[in-house]
């Protein structure tokens, strides 16, 4: 069987679909403090010992920021038509507020317009995780006041790229922001706190519907929200694993996306949080109904559940499938789960446009041979999930693209450079780019899909 084939349903998916790869800024710029920019929370926990992997840091990660037109050139050689970054606050706002830094804007307005050169649509998310350090001194995301920071950091932006920008998305993963950064502490800002958590989420919902708002008054019409979704399915028919299940789905599904479409969190974040959780007014919860214009999905994998009561705040926890292929991340590889929380969100959101705006897997790649790299494993895992959206577009799914995590291989946060997502190899010592199979099938199934192989 030809590798190279895409070999799946090519039922041609909706005029205008996009085709495109993500990545953000602190995994692939480097250069974190050139030309004025202030540094960012990763820039301080990446160089904290002991917070990453082998002591990586992204002060070169890709070398993006020096080699942008390269990338854009490697980005029309894929074939795509679209693709997902994200602006590092500090580099427009060095102190997070105040004074803008424009040669940062100049960055990222020289970007937009080599990718409009070459009929790549630009994807910008204006929050991906790195926090200028500046406002995280001042409370960062548990501060009363970040919300609108957020605002007026995004109106800057709007006002600065809102005539070639059309696909913006204000949060990724507000999930990961605030259960990795302030629960589990794994990301930065690494705290480890279960007061703190449900108030950084508010706070995250008040900025999305603050940046949400501030960008309708500059007139932009297509604001979107990255979620990491991850269906939950009970390892056993027993009521507490029934329950563990609903717990967790809330957890890591519903805590963002019911307040932003229905102006009310899940019952089940009382359980969860118990004491911790704070009392809300209704016209609190009502502030936080912002639906966005589309929802960013953002799928790995999915979870079997089973009741665990030292697995806190959930009292839940994952059970390995280990009958079934696992990535590098030890994430199980379940294309079908990609489906099911499309059909979910469709049946419960009410159809909302969709874009797929992360999906992708880390393997440990095989070095090049010849200027290849066959990365097989990686083919499969795309395959098998391009198939998988093609089914949800066949059950009237409102999905209108298509973003492969990651571009390049980069920075994978505490994990450093040691896992790799990315349709392009970076070399580790030169950055020199080498296209891998993965990027090639990516290539073939875009024009096989478009009808133009
Ligand atoms: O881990 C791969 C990518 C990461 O590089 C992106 O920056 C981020 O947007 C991203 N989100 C997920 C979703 N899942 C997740 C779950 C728990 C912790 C971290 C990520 C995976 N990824």
């Amino acid at each position: 069987m030809n590798e190279q084939a895409p070999e799946m349903p090519t039922d041609s998916p909706p005029s205008g679909f996009l085709w495109g790869a993500a990545t953000s800024s602190y995994q692939i710029e480097g250069s974190p403090l050139a030309d004025g920019a202030g540094p960012s929370i990763w820039h301080r926990f990446a160089h904290t010992p002991g917070r990453v992997l082998n002591g990586d840091t992204g002060d070169i990660a890709c070398d993006h920021y020096r080699r942008w037109r390269e990338d854009v050139t490697l980005m029309a050689s894929l074939g795509l038509n679209a693709y997902r970054f994200s602006v590092a606050w500090g580099r427009i706002l060095p102190e997070g507020t105040g004074r803008v830094n424009q040669p940062g804007l100049d960055f990222y307005r020289h970007l937009v317009d080599a990718l409009l050169e070459q009929g790549i649509e630009p994807m910008l998310t204006l929050y991906h995780w790195d926090l200028p350090e500046a406002l995280d001194a001042r409370g960062g995301w548990a501060s009363d006041a970040s919300p609108g920071w957020f605002a007026d950091y995004a109106r800057i932006l709007y006002r600065a790229l809102g005539d070639r920008v059309r696909l913006w998305i204000t949060l990724n993963e507000p999930w990961v922001i605030t259960a990795g950064g302030y629960l589990f502490g794994d990301l930065a800002p690494g705290h480890r706190s279960q007061s703190e958590t449900p108030i950084v989420a508010h706070n995250l919902l008040r900025a999305h519907a603050a940046a949400l708002a501030s960008g309708r008054a500059e007139g932009i019409e297509r604001i979107g929200l990255a979620v990491n979704l991850e269906p939950q399915y009970p390892a056993s028919p027993l009521a507490d694993d029934i329950a563990a299940t609903a717990r967790r789905d809330a957890f890591i599904n519903r805590w963002f996306l019911d307040p932003v479409f229905f102006g009310r969190y899940p019952a089940e974040m009382e359980a969860i949080f118990g004491t911790a959780w704070p009392e809300y007014s209704a016209s609190e919860l009502d502030a936080l109904r912002a639906p966005p214009d589309f929802i960013g999905v953002n799928y790995y994998s999915r979870s079997v559940v089973r009741a665990d009561p030292t697995e806190q705040p959930v009292g839940a926890r994952r059970v390995r499938q280990d009958a079934r292929p696992h990535t590098a991340m030890d994430w199980e590889v379940y294309p079908q789960g990609l489906t099911h929380i499309l059909a979910w969100i469709q049946g419960r959101y009410g159809n909302p446009p969709v874009y797929i705006t992360e999906n992708g897997a880390a393997f440990d790649d095989p070095p090049p041979v010849a200027g290849r790299l066959h990365d097989r494993q990686r083919v499969a895992y795309l395959r098998s999930h391009l198939r998988a959206a093609s089914r949800a577009l066949r059950r009237g799914v409102d999905l209108r693209g298509y973003f492969a995590w990651s571009l390049l291989d980069n920075f994978e946060w505490s994990y450093g450079y040691a896992k790799r997502f990315g349709l392009v190899r970076v070399d580790p010592v030169d950055r020199q780019r080498l296209i891998k199979d993965s990027g090639r099938f990516y290539r073939d199934a875009i024009r096989r899909y478009e009808g133009r192989a």
